[in-house]
């Protein structure tokens, strides 16, 4: 299977969204990278911004996943994460990128270029893209219980 991706970031995560859409651009288990900003490190669009459109275009079935970079990784897992149906995570070690998808079915990878070193960030993004979620295992139970809370 191959992935459609979103990247993005704001102004503080701009240098790794550069450098990592470029490895993206050019793995195997890419069919397509939008990236949705900002377009330079003086861009002042708000992570918010950025994340949620990242998200949305998610939520509509546009692209499969998103990887996000702001300062720290946080504000940008925040925002995708307010749009229903997404499941955002900050991660910048190796287990919890696996877990993000295995445990979580994560659409979102969100990381901290202020927090994570770029040959790390390039090597987890790298990682992350690896993983499937089996909806035959256990944890599509607590995946439905998140969903199930959104549906109220
Ligand atoms: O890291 C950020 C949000 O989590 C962002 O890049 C910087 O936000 P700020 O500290 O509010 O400027």
């Amino acid at each position: 299977m191959t992935l459609r991706l979103i990247i993005g970031s704001d102004k503080a995560g701009y240098d790794y969204k550069e450098i990592v859409k470029v490895d993206l651009e050019s793995n195997d288990l890419v069919a397509s990278v939008v990236d949705v900003g900002v377009s330079s490190d003086a861009d002042a669009t708000s992570y918010p911004n950025v994340a949620i459109e990242a998200a949305e275009r998610i939520a509509r079935g546009e692209a499969d996943r998103a990887i996000l970079f702001c300062g720290t990784g946080l504000g940008v897992a925040i925002s995708a994460n307010k749009v229903k149906g997404i499941r955002a995570v900050t991660a910048h070690d190796s287990f919890s990128v696996e877990r993000s998808i295995l445990s979580n079915d994560a659409q979102v990878l969100c990381m901290g270029q202020r927090v994570v070193g770029i040959e790390l960030a390039r090597r987890l993004a790298k990682e992350w893209l690896t993983y499937t979620f089996d909806p035959t295992s256990h944890s599509q139970a607590n995946v439905d219980d998140i969903c199930a809370y959104e549906g109220r």
